[in-house]
Order: C-alpha cells, then structure tokens, then sequence
C-alpha cells in the first residue's frame, strides 16, 4: 500500500522555519556548546543513521529474544565502526548515544569501567582497565540485590577473606541477598564489580568494592559457585527490554585478594583492615558520576519528546474552518502553548544546568587528586537533586508530550511511548528520587542548624548566608523570590524539627515537607544557572534574546506551578503571582514563531528521533499511513486465528439469529 512519495520532498515546516527571528545555526552551538560539539554530533550521528545494521524502526516488534540479539549485533557492529574509523572517545561516545539502543555497553563504559577508575588502586587499574578498554572482558556494575536497593549499608552479600589462601570468598546467605537488576548481568558481562560487606578477622566492615569474574572467556559459561540469569521483561515495548538486567547468586566463590578494590582502604596479607585517609563516601563517588551524567541524559530525553511534539503541533490542524477557513495549527492554541514551551523552556533549562553540574563534577574530581575533600558534599547534594528533579520532569514530560500529540502519539511510530518506557526509570536507577532528595533535605538541614553558629554556607548553599535580608524581605528580583522560598521552606522544616523529641523522628515525620524544601532549593540553583548562561557572551543573530525569553518562560512557569509555597512563605504577594502568570501568557506568545526553529537547534536526525510525527520535512501523514502497513499483523489479510476462532463465532451466530 504505498502512497504518493511526490510530496516527500517538501519542507511541511518551512514557513515556520522561515518566520523564525534567530539564526538557528548559531542556537545549534549554542545548545551543543560549541562548533567542534556541533560538527561531532553532525557526523556521528549521520553515521549512524546511514548504517542499515543501526535500523531501529522494527524495535518494538521484536520478541525480546530477538531484541537482545539485535542489541548484541548492534554493540558489537558499534564496536567494529569505532575500531575501523580509529574514533575518539568524545566521537565514540556520541555514536553510541545516536545508536539509541540500551545495553550492557552503557554499564561497561559508564560504572564497571569509572568504578575501577575511581576506587581502584594505580596497580588495579592497570591490570583492569587495559582489558576493559580492549572488551577483552565486559563489566557491570553489581550493587543493588533483591532485598535492598536504596539502602546500600543494609547490602547482604558477604566478602570473608581467608588468609589461609590469600582470597576473599564471595557469597549470597540468603534468597534477598541476590544481585538483582544490575544491567548487562543477564547474558553479557564477564565480569562485576560486586558491592558486599568485608568482613576479616571476623569482623563486618561494611560495603566494599571487588572485582568478580562471573563467566568463562571461552565459552561464557558461568564460574563453579556463580548462578546467573536475566530478571524478565520489563514495561514497555522494545524500550529498556533490550538491556539484559540480571540476578547473580554466590556459593562460597573464591577471588585473589587484590580483586578488592583497594584505593579507599585496604586488607593486609595477614587479615588487617587499613582504612586510608580519604572519606568513606567516595566508596560512592561512581554513582556520583554516573548521577552527573544522567542529568545530561535528560536533557536530550525531553528535547526528543518536545522535538516531536512541537513539529507535530505545527503540521496538526484541528477547528476553525467552519466559514471555508483554514483550520488552526493546534500550536496556535494558547493550551497547547502552556503546555508545550515549558517543556521546551526546561530542555534548555536542563541542558545548561548540566553543563555547570559536568563543570563542579570535573572541579571536585581534580580537587579529590589533591586530598581536597571541601567539595564533596555540594557534588553530592547537587548530583543527587538534580538527578531526582530533572528526571522526574523529564518522565512527566514524555508523557505530557504524548498527550500533545494526541490519538497519534499512542502509536510506537510516534517514537513517544518507547520513550517514555526507556526514560522513566530513570526516576529509579541510580538511587529512587525521594530517596536522593532526603540526602538533599539532609544537608540543607545541616546547613541551616549551621547558620547560628556564623558557619558561612559556600557554593550552591551560599545564599542561605543572606538569612535575615532573605526572611524579612517581600521579594521584587525574580532569584530572590526563589532564594527566600527556598531559604524559608527549609527554616520551617529546621524549625518544625526542632519541635520533636529528638531529631531522626522529627526528620521522619517532616520528611513529605523536606522533600518540597529540597526541590524548592534545586529549583533554585535551576533557574540560578540558566541566568547564568544568557548573561554570557552568546554570538549569532537573535540567538541571546531566545535564550532569555526561555529562562524567563522556565522562571515565571516554575513560579506559577508552585505557587503555593511562594504564598505560604510570603515570598510573593497574591498579586505579583498574577502578573507573573499574566507575563508568562505574553512570553509564550513570543516563543510562537520561534518553537519550530527552537527544536531544530538540537540537531537532531530523523532516525535519532524515532518519530513519525517528528519528522524533519513534517510529511507526517503518509509516513504514518506506510507505517501501519509494516506491522506484522498486516502481513495478511485474513488474520491467523481466523479459522479456529473468528469463523466458528459468526457461523454460531448466524444459527442463533435464524432461531
Ligand atoms: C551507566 C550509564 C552512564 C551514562 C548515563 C547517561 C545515559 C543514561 C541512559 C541509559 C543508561 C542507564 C543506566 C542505568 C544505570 C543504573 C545503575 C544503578 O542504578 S546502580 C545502583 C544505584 N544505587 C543507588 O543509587 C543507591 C542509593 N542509595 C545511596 O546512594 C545511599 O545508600 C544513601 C545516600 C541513600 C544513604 O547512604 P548511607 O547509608 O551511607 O547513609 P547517610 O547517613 O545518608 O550518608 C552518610 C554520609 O555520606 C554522605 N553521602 C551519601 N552519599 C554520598 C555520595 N554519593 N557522595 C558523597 N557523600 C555522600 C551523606 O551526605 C552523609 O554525609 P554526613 O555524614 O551527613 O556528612
Ligand atoms: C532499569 C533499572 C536499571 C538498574 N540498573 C542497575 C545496575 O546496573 N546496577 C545496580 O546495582 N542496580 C541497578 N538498578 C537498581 C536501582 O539502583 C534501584 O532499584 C534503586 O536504587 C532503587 O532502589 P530500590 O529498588 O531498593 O527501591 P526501594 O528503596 O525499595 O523503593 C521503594 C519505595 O520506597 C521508598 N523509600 C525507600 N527508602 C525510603 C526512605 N528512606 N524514605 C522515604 N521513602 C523511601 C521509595 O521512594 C520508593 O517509593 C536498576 C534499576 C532499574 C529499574
């Protein structure tokens, strides 16, 4: 059933692209951060759309057997481009983030491999990494078990050394003490840095990195003492079931003692633990890393969505024509405009905050080579609330980008539900976002109890040193609203706190208004960093005025959605609320013309996006008609089951309605 391709070659968007008041070239360095970042992308990302083996519009039609196969081939045909075209890490990087596939490849490259980096000794990390970087070996990351995920102190695996042997033995006591979910564990890795409690001398020193090997280099099968396999299907369709997520029990297994990763601390040939002058906390620094990493992640998660969802807007007609007229481009309506720009607002909003967030994670990374450990605990609390609110409104984005698309955006060709189901555990993965806002709340607690003693906050926290400018003032400057909200809400809970008879029980009953004073103060340094952005030096025509109306459309939405807490602090007065939300009505109508060319700044390829909604040249209609017809169900007329279950039903009703 094809249809007349004549059209295919029209630009569907070019009058929106034509209306656009910047010069979207010069946006596209600004979003990726540089020309260089541009023209990287560029290449790899036609590379991989060009690649037939890359080919992933037939993803969500596959058994999950084939999925993984599918996955398998395309990692290893990834690999072999890399090799060939001699890639750099920077070009590698990018080609597999285009491949758009999840695998055991992301956790080999993005835990196995930075865990042995950062807790590895100089010794360990020449033996190892070599290896990894070769994929003579493949690595995952086995942390979380059946029965504690959140709670690492409460893992259950054991790691006994023997020095009889020189050898730690690994083992799984119970049923909940299995690893469970660690990605690239079902079917691929080889190898895992496994977390459990070291115990020597008979003594429990808690959780501690080793590296295990799981499977045999010659044939994959699994070591004596070593029972592994997938957990099963997972939401969705395609989406995160191409990753192999695994459960991995231990029977007594016995590794060398320098499989400990030793640069935190130590066990001596004779049994001694050492624990060496770093902070115990850096045991946790690769979910650090991997947390700074995720806000990035979800800056490109949310622009696909409202890549997609922007373009489809433009081409979708809905009303208006009733006097022979043409029907309104649903863009035009201010609903779907109040819906839509704030999502875009917050894909540049997040875009930028992640740069600053990959900056601090650089800062405190050179400033631990130094034993500078005064950092440590801001690139916690702004990994870790920065990873929780930016992928909770990521997720919710998906999903509100799904319901922009209307009837349309429920179908897989959308690309939009295979998004959402790969993205949203995202709220999950490396640490549960309520988890990772307590530590926030935690340390925005500490900071408060601080104030009375003329301890003066730094950093993000900085503006908590303005206490009594900031609890008396009625707000005018935009930030400063956001300071006093944020500052106010976490005096109340400390006051709150203070009230209970000790302080964990007061933290536990206050928690569901900890968890608002935490997102209130990562909102914050949000807003704080997108302000940042635009006051700098940003060439091309246009390109500084978009980015300011975009900060302000992120500001004023913000304040309008919790507008609550501005209120009950008395940050805002009832009326500056109103004009707020009066501005931002104007601000969307700014934003207008420019949201077609806003998307196209991300650069993105049609194969990238997955969408046929989304595409490029906006000929949406034939493309989703052709689609149809691929689905396997189409492969005949007359369906399978026919004969055994659709004719003997209507034969029997035929008899019925004769009676
Ligand atoms: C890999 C891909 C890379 C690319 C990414 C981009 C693309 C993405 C796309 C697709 C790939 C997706 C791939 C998915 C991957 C998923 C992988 C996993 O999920 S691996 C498992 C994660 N597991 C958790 O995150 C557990 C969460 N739990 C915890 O972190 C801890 O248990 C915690 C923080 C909740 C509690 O820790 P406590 O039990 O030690 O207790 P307390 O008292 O709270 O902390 C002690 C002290 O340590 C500090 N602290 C805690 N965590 C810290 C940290 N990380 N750094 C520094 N300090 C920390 C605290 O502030 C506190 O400090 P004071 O003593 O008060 O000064
Ligand atoms: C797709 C995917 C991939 C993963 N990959 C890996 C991997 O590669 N390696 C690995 O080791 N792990 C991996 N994980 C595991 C992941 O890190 C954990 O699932 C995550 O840390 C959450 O822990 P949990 O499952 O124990 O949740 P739980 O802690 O059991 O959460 C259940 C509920 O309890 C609430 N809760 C828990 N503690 C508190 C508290 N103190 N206060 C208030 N509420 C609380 C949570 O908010 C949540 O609502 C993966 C998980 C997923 C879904």
């Amino acid at each position: 059933m094809a249809v007349d391709h004549a059209a295919a070659e029209v630009d569907h968007l070019a009058a929106e692209r034509a209306a656009a008041r910047f010069d979207v070239e010069a946006m596209k360095i600004a979003w990726a951060g540089s020309r260089h970042a541009v023209d990287v992308a560029d290449r790899m990302a036609r590379l991989v759309a060009s690649d037939p083996v890359f080919r992933k519009d037939n993803r969500t039609m596959l058994s999950r057997k084939d999925l993984f196969k599918d996955t398998l081939r395309k990692a290893a045909h990834a690999w072999k481009r890399i090799v060939e075209l001699r890639l750099t890490e920077e070009e590698a990087s990018l080609l597999r983030q285009y491949v758009d596939q999840p695998g055991y490849v992301d956790l080999h490259w993005g835990m196995f491999v930075p865990a042995i980096k950062g807790q590895g000794t100089e010794e360990q990390q020449k033996k190892w990494l070599p290896l990894a970087y070769k994929f003579q070996i493949i690595g995952c990351y086995a942390q979380t078990e059946l029965g504690h995920g959140s709670n690492v102190q409460g893992l259950e695996t054991t790691a006994t050394f023997d020095p009889m042997t020189d050898e730690f033995v690994i083992h799984s006591p119970t049923l909940t003490s299995s690893k469970w979910w660690p990605g690239g564990l079902g079917k691929a890795s080889t190898h895992a840095v496994v977390y459990a409690r070291l115990i020597t001398e008979g003594k429990d020193y808690g959780i501690h990195g080793f590296i295990v090997q799981l499977r045999s280099l010659e044939d994959h099968s699994p070591l004596p003492g070593v029972t592994l396999g997938d957990i099963g299907g997972k939401f969705g369709s395609g989406a995160y079931n191409s990753m192999d997520n695994g459960v991995l029990r231990f029977d007594h297994v016995r590794i060398p003692r320098d499989q400990m990763l030793m640069r935190l601390s130590q066990v001596t040939r004779e049994g001694k633990y050492v624990q060496s002058d770093v902070p115990k906390q850096l045991l946790y620094g690769t979910m650090v890393y991997v947390r700074q990493s995720i806000v990035a992640d979800a800056s490109k998660a949310l622009s696909r969505a409202v890549c997609i969802a922007v373009r489809y807007s433009a081409i979708r007609k809905q009303f208006g024509s009733q006097d022979g007229g043409p029907e309104t481009q649903v863009l035009n309506y201010r609903t779907q405009q109040s819906r839509l720009f704030p999502l875009l607002a917050s894909a540049y909003a997040f875009r930028f905050v992640g740069d600053w967030l990959n900056w601090l994670y650089t800062d405190v990374t050179q400033k631990l080579e130094v034993k500078d450990y005064s950092t440590l605990q801001e690139a916690h609390a702004c990994t870790a609330g920065l990873k929780a609110v930016t992928t909770s409104a990521t997720a919710d984005a998906i999903e509100e980008c799904r319901k922009l698309c209307g009837g349309h955006g429920y179908l897989n060709s959308s690309g939009l539900p295979e998004l959402f189901a790969v993205y949203v555990p995202a709220c999950t993965y490396e640490g549960d976002n309520v988890v990772l806002l307590l530590q926030v709340a935690r340390i925005l607690m500490k900071t408060v109890s601080q104030l009375t003693s003329g301890k003066q906050p730094v950093g993000t926290m900085a503006y908590m040193g303005k206490v009594q400018h900031l609890m008396q003032s009625k707000c005018a400057v935009k930030t400063e609203a956001f300071e006093a909200r944020a500052l106010r809400m976490a005096v109340n809970c400390a006051q709150n706190i203070g009230q209970a008879s000790n302080q964990e029980e007061g933290f536990y009953e206050r928690s569901p208004d900890l968890l608002e004073a935490a997102v209130a103060h990562i909102q914050l340094i949000i807003v704080t960093k997108f302000i940042e952005k635009v006051h700098q030096d940003i060439p091309g025509h246009g390109v500084k005025e978009q980015l300011q109306n975009l900060c302000n459309v992120y500001a004023l939405y913000t304040l309008h959605k919790h507008l609550g807490d501005f209120l009950a602090t008395g940050s805002l007065t009832p009326k500056q609320g109103a004009l707020a939300n009066e501005q931002l009505g104007k601000l969307y109508a700014q934003v207008r013309p420019n949201a077609v060319a806003l998307v196209d700044a991300f650069n993105y390829t049609d194969h990238y996006l997955g969408s046929v909604l989304g595409r490029y040249d906006g000929n949406v209609y034939p493309a989703l008609y052709e689609e149809a017809w691929k689905d396997p169900l189409n492969e005949t007329v007359v369906p399978e089951g026919y004969h055994e279950y659709l004719r003997p039903l209507l034969k029997q009703q035929l008899k019925l309605s004769r009676l």
